[in-house]
């Protein structure tokens, strides 16, 4: 067996953090030959609750669970961890937007930058989840600055997911068969699902998403609301957040950072801003990006149209407001 990977996970009692633990600790993300010791983070009055999930795991039986750390102190936690999920936040409740939640949140990743600037693996790697994300995650760089800030991203895995299936059902085809859908800038509802470069297989046949879907309207107007207001919808219809496929999005997140992305094939995520596509930079834009020797890169040269650039326009000036508002909220 490989040497184990120190995993911590924030917000371990809460919703995400039930299905995440299980993922993880299944092997679904550092493969099934990699011993997890799980460092579970979550705050002082959430210990029993966070005791009962270390049972529940520990009756799992699972063989990739090495060992489990509950913890409420963050230097526990995060004490040479190799790879950090930090979902522990507030959830927005019906008729919020998620940066609504800037001001209740984003302290708690300024703190978490601090502790793991201090006590985790210079190479660890950090996947945001708690919203607004990708904010949360710049602060939280900003506040480690000792770990390459390229090893911090923003999950907006989800929405690409919710993207994938929204036209795999459209077209009647599994959700594998459509590929290279694309998710450009703020985990909220002003980010821009784009589907111009993505493919899909139909009949056995290789062919771009819209010569199969041909409802230009459709693709330029209800495919992106409804991705947009995904998160929204949920919440009406559960009066709780998405936790089970927020869970399974920020497996599959990391996963391609451990595990890389396949030939051809690249995913969504929140990462620093370079200017490339025009965005502003040193926002945590999510950008196309593949990913190899857990590195990613960019996805360069797409053609954008001014449609998809407007959207761009609209999103990146959406994250440079909620930059300036949480680094004014850390100084307080
Ligand atoms: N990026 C994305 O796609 C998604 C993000 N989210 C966000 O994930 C976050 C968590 O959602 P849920 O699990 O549903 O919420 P939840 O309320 O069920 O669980 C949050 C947990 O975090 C804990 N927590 C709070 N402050 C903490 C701190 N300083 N350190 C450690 N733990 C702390 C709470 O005690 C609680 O157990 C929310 O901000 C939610 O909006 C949810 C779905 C998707
Ligand atoms: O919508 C929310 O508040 C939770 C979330 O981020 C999502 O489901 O995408």
């Amino acid at each position: 067996m490989a040497e184990p990977v120190r995993v911590c996970i924030t917000g371990a009692a809460g919703q995400i953090g039930y299905s995440l633990v299980y993922m993880v600790g299944s092997g679904a993300v550092f493969g099934a030959d990699t011993p997890v010791i799980l460092h579970l983070l979550d705050i002082a009055p959430m210990m029993s609750v966070l005791n009962g999930v270390c049972m529940e795991i520990s009756d799992c039986a699972l063989p990739c669970v090495r060992d489990l750390i509950p913890t409420d102190n963050p230097e526990v936690a995060f004490k040479d961890i190799d790879a950090a999920f930090l979902v522990g936040a507030m959830p927005r409740k019906e008729g919020m937007e998620r940066k609504d939640l800037l001001a209740a949140n984003v302290k708690i990743f300024k703190v978490q930058g601090e502790a793991l600037d201090k006590f985790a693996k210079k190479s660890v790697k950090v996947l945001v989840v708690g919203n607004p994300a990708n904010t949360n995650a710049l602060i939280c760089a900003k506040y480690a600055p000792s770990i390459p800030r390229e090893n911090f991203s923003a999950m907006t895995r989800l929405d690409q997911n919710r993207a994938q299936a929204q036209i795999a059902q459209r077209l009647g085809i599994p959700v594998m068969d459509v590929k290279n859908i694309i998710i450009w800038g703020n985990h909220s509802s002003t980010q821009f699902p784009d589907v111009r470069h993505a493919s899909a297989t139909v009949n056995g046949q290789k062919v771009s998403v819209y010569d199969a879907i041909k409802d230009d309207s459709y693709l330029k107007g209800d495919f992106i609301t409804t991705v947009q207001k995904r998160g929204g919808a949920v919440i009406a219809a559960r009066r709780l957040s998405s936790a089970m496929s927020a869970a399974k999005a920020a497996c599959d997140h990391m996963k391609s950072i451990w595990q890389g992305t396949s030939e051809g094939q690249y995913v969504s995520m929140g990462v620093f801003s370079d200017g490339s596509y025009n965005t502003p930079e040193g926002v945590m834009f999510s950008f196309p990006v593949t990913i190899k020797d857990k590195k990613w890169s960019i996805v360069m040269g797409l053609p954008i149209d001014d449609f998809a650039q407007g959207k761009l326009d609209a999103t990146a000036k959406e994250l440079c407001e909620e930059r300036d508002d949480a680094i004014a909220a850390c100084q307080n």
